[in-house]
């Protein structure tokens, strides 16, 4: 069996995706994600210009044989984009095993664990009392794990606040979008929306909040500690961790469970906060981590530790990599959570999928592969947009971590 074709394909139903598609000499094709979100023409370019040429001909049931060929053929290592890249090849070959094996991916892995998987919706308003009522109409809709981001007054654009009522698209403008951050304010502010969460509510529901790196190790530890006794299922990003060490003050100081690693690439940066016990979820999904082959050995590493996964899932991450992760956590033993950012109709149109959320839990199909494909001709009808992430910058200019 050989790999006849590969193809990437960019489409903006919305926002921006970059998609690989595998074809094999048997007529049988495999598609993977490659988003990179506000960096995306990138893991384009290396996919095109550097992948591409070397896997026609290879065959493509030789899974970690290719995955080793291409982290370390390339000589050069890790990084978001070498590792999407990578992640795109290996969805699309694991899609292809899995439709010769005429399985549903998940029992190439192992097999279920569980029936379907529980996930997180991402509730926000400007304020304390709009947050408060958006976790409601979040629990309306049956979700039995709720982010919580509020607006800050004081505060231009806070972190997480969407745009109506389901979705939130951080990546809008051609060029990044300057926002604010004042992390007193939001010490004073963030412990009160969940206090009055607990309050409304009580306390059946799993709660989350994302620091998205913006805070120092001594005030995430301050954080951690004023938002112990609304039981928190994870505290996200609470401080950046590039310097794994970092977290060690936070973990010292407060009980609050720890969660990291949505922009994390490899096993390496994970591997100090998990074998030090320093984190209790570990957030890097699929197309993060050069794909399946990599991911599950992330997750077989924390599970020595009992930290479980929780994979980052916001729309950046296409139906694809949603598709993969869906029948990751299936399988996966030491499964937490599933982060569900919804994507719009347009998107679910261009990519065709058959996993279905019902009362807070997603559940795979038993199609043949991963279950998600991508209709050509309505993607090409969405070109490319540039679309940048936001900046932040503190109210005296300094730039921040958005
Ligand atoms: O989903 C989350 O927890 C995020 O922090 C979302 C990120 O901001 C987003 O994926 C950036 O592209
Ligand atoms: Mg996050």
């Amino acid at each position: 069996m050989k790999i006849q074709a590969a193809r990437v394909i960019v489409t903006c139903p919305g926002r921006n995706f970059v998609t690989l598609k595998i074809e094999t000499d048997q007529g049988v094709y495999g598609i993977g994600d490659a988003t990179l979100n506000g960096r995306e023409l990138s893991v384009v370019s290396y996919l095109e210009d550097h992948v591409i040429p070397a896997l026609i001909g290879k065959d493509p049931q030789r899974i970690e044989d290719i995955w080793q060929y291409l982290y370390r053929g390339a000589y050069w290592r890790r990084g978001p984009v070498t590792m999407r890249a990578i992640a795109a090849v290996d969805v699309a070959l694991w899609d292809i095993k899995a439709k010769m094996a005429g399985m549903p991916l998940y029992q190439l892995l192992g097999g279920r664990s569980r029936d379907h998987v529980m996930v997180y919706g991402h509730a926000s308003g400007g304020d304390i009392a709009e947050t408060v009522d958006a976790v409601g109409q979040y629990i309306d809709m049956g979700y039995k794990a709720i982010r919580a981001q509020t607006g800050i007054p004081g505060v231009k654009d806070a972190y997480g606040v969407g745009r109506g009522k389901l979705h939130y698209e951080p990546a809008d403008a051609a060029l990044p979008s300057e926002t604010g951050w004042n992390t007193r304010k939001a010490l004073n502010y963030v412990p009160k929306l969940f206090e009055k969460l607990r309050d409304t509510y009580g306390f059946d529901h799993h709660l989350l909040h994302d620091g998205h790196h913006r805070y120092t190790p001594q005030e995430a530890a301050n954080l951690g500690r004023m938002l112990e006794p609304y039981q928190l299922f994870w505290l996200e990003d609470v401080t950046p961790a590039e310097n794994q060490e970092a977290f060690k003050l936070v973990r010292h100081h407060t009980v609050t469970p720890l969660a990291v690693g949505e922009i994390f690439n490899s096993i390496w940066d994970a591997k100090d906060l998990i074998q030090n016990q320093l984190i209790d979820y570990i957030r890097t999904t699929v197309v993060g981590a050069g794909g399946l082959t990599h991911l599950r050995r992330i997750a077989d590493f924390a599970a020595l530790y009992q930290i479980r996964t929780g994979c980052h899932g916001a729309t950046d991450l296409s139906p694809v990599t949603m598709g993969a992760a869906l029948h990751f956590d299936t399988w996966v033993p030491n499964f937490g959570i599933q982060e569900y950012m919804r994507h719009s109709d347009e998107t679910d149109d261009v990519f065709p999928h058959d996993y279905s959320f019902a009362d807070g839990y997603l559940s795979v199909g038993d199609t043949p592969g991963h279950g998600v494909d991508i209709d050509e001709e309505l993607a090409a009808k969405h070109p490319y947009k540039p679309a940048y992430l936001p900046v932040a910058r503190l109210a005296d200019g300094t730039m921040w971590n958005w």
